[in-house]
Order: C-alpha cells, then sequence, then structure tokens
C-alpha cells in the first residue's frame, strides 16, 4: 500500500532581511512564520530564504553566525513542536568547530512536524562573485530528505546553476525540490527560467523562495514560486515582501513521467 500522500501544503516567506541585525532577522522571521500559521490551516511545511539570519554580513561571520543552529534552528524548533508544522529553514550562517578550526556554512537545516533536524545541507557551490568563498566553507555533500513521507532535496541560490548536481539529487527519486535564495538583480530572469529548466528536465515540482528588498545598491527582485513538473509556474510573487500559500498535487509527476519518460530514456552508459 502506498501510503505517501498526494498533496503538500507549502507557505513560502519571501521578506527582506537586514544584514548584520541577527536578532531583529530572527524576530522578524519568528513572527511572519506564526503569522502566517495562524491565518491559514492547514499548512504542511513552511520554506524560507538564504541566509536569513545574517544576510550578506560577511566580515562579521565569525562572530554573528549560529553556533551549531543556535539560536536561530533552536527557536524555529520549538516553533514547529508548537504548530506541529515542517520548516524548511531556508539557510542560515552557521558556524562549527572541525579539526579543531572554526568554520562557516550556508547551511539549510529542515525540521520535522516533532521539532527534530531531519537533515542538514551546507551550499556546495559557493557564490564567487559576491566573496562567499573568502567567508564560507562549502559544503561536501548533498541532501535528501522525507517531509510526510515525501522524498524532497534542497540546492542553495547558485547551486541552481549546476545541473549535473541537481540531476543526481533527482535520481534520488525526489518529488519536490526546493531552492532557498538570495537571488538578486539584474539576473532575475536567470532566476526564473533556471527554476523552470530543473523542473522539466527533472519531472519534479521546484519550489524557489527568494529576498525581497535591497542592500545599497544591491536589488532583491523577490519571484518566489512555485513551478509544476511541466515548467508551468503555478504561482509567483513580484518583488514586494509577501507569503504564499500552495498545494502542490504530486500526482501530477507520475502523469507526466508516464507521458514521457525521460528517466527511462536517459544513456547514462553514454554520458
Ligand atoms: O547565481 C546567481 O546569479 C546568484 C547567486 C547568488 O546570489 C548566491 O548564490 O547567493
Amino acid at each position: 500500500m502506498n501510503l505517501q500522500k498526494n498533496s503538500i501544503k507549502l507557505a513560502l516567506i519571501q521578506i527582506d532581511i537586514e544584514d548584520g541585525k541577527v536578532e531583529d532577522n530572527l524576530n522578524k522571521v519568528l513572527k511572519e512564520v506564526k503569522q502566517t500559521l495562524e491565518k491559514n490551516k492547514h499548512i504542511d511545511a513552511v520554506v524560507l530564504p538564504e541566509m536569513w539570519n545574517t544576510g550578506y554580513d560577511l566580515k562579521n561571520l565569525d562572530k554573528i553566525a549560529d553556533n551549531m543552529g543556535n539560536p536561530c534552528i533552536e527557536n524555529l524548533r520549538e516553533l514547529a513542536r508548537n504548530f506541529g508544522v515542517n520548516i524548511i529553514a531556508g539557510s542560515i550562517a552557521d558556524k562549527r568547530k572541525v579539526e579543531g578550526k572554526t568554520k562557516v556554512y550556508n547551511s539549510s537545516y529542515i525540521i520535522d512536524r516533532r521539532g527534530e533536524i531531519i537533515a542538514r545541507y551546507d551550499k556546495v557551490h559557493l557564490f564567487r562573485l559576491m566573496k562567499e568563498d573568502k567567508f564560507l566553507t562549502a559544503g561536501e555533500k548533498m541532501a535528501t530528505f522525507e517531509l510526510d513521507g515525501i522524498k524532497c532535496g534542497i540546492v542553495i541560490c547558485y547551486d541552481l546553476r549546476f545541473p549535473e548536481f541537481i540531476r543526481k539529487i533527482a535520481l534520488e527519486d525526489i518529488k519536490i525540490l526546493f531552492v532557498p535564495a538570495q537571488w538578486p538583480l539584474p539576473r532575475d530572469k536567470h532566476w526564473r527560467l533556471l527554476n523552470i529548466v530543473r523542473a522539466i528536465e527533472n519531472q519534479i515540482y521546484v519550489v524557489g523562495v527568494n529576498r525581497a528588498g535591497r542592500q545599497g545598491n544591491v536589488i532583491f527582485p523577490g519571484a518566489s514560486l512555485v513551478v509544476d513538473p511541466w515548467g508551468e509556474v503555478e504561482v509567483e510573487l513580484d518583488d514586494k515582501e509577501a507569503v504564499i500559500c500552495h498545494s502542490l498535487s504530486l500526482n501530477k509527476i507520475e502523469k507526466i513521467r508516464r507521458y514521457m519518460p525521460v528517466y527511462d530514456d536517459r544513456r547514462p552508459d553514454i554520458y
């Protein structure tokens, strides 16, 4: 008997972030998530953007990053437990001691309805254009996890540009790929197109949650979206802070894969 759910209702939280102001950002996230869950019934999972605790205050990350999920993820765990909701915690700057050295990662934590951390992903492709490589340590592995029995994957922002990485994750039979981001102008066209293309080529749902607002000259266009496995954009936000709640119909995946079996037609013997 297949106990997998046929749909999952997500809340995409598109917000602005104040670089370096961790306490303000945490309070804002907690308030937005609480309000969303109080106003909208039956949300299965909440999704946040990239690096929402510190923003891109890269020079101070060693001081202001979470310490292995403390305090930001610990607060979200309590919220998840209280509301009985899954949280895809976007990503945060997170420090850890590795072989005696403190390293800071751009990390996504996945929290289940009991408040347990069920997965952690450290951004693998650091974005050199914004000097991430100077201040952050790259992750070394991909991550998949189950949300209420539905297999999912996660990548962060710039990772979206690496189709071979995402194909490898998709081959784990994921149904939904989450993409938390702080993707700025002027590359908003790339953001939209790449989310759509990754959905089409892998025949999966892609859920991108971007930052809105601006930091100095850098403008974040929002445009968080849900793309179905045929590449149709089911919902999409504009450039303002906002929340969308949307149900994903997972039956679409099977239907599309039956109609056009690209996984069966792959030729890994050649490439
Ligand atoms: O790939 C891009 O154009 C944006 C990537 C980015 O801003 C990031 O990874 O933080």
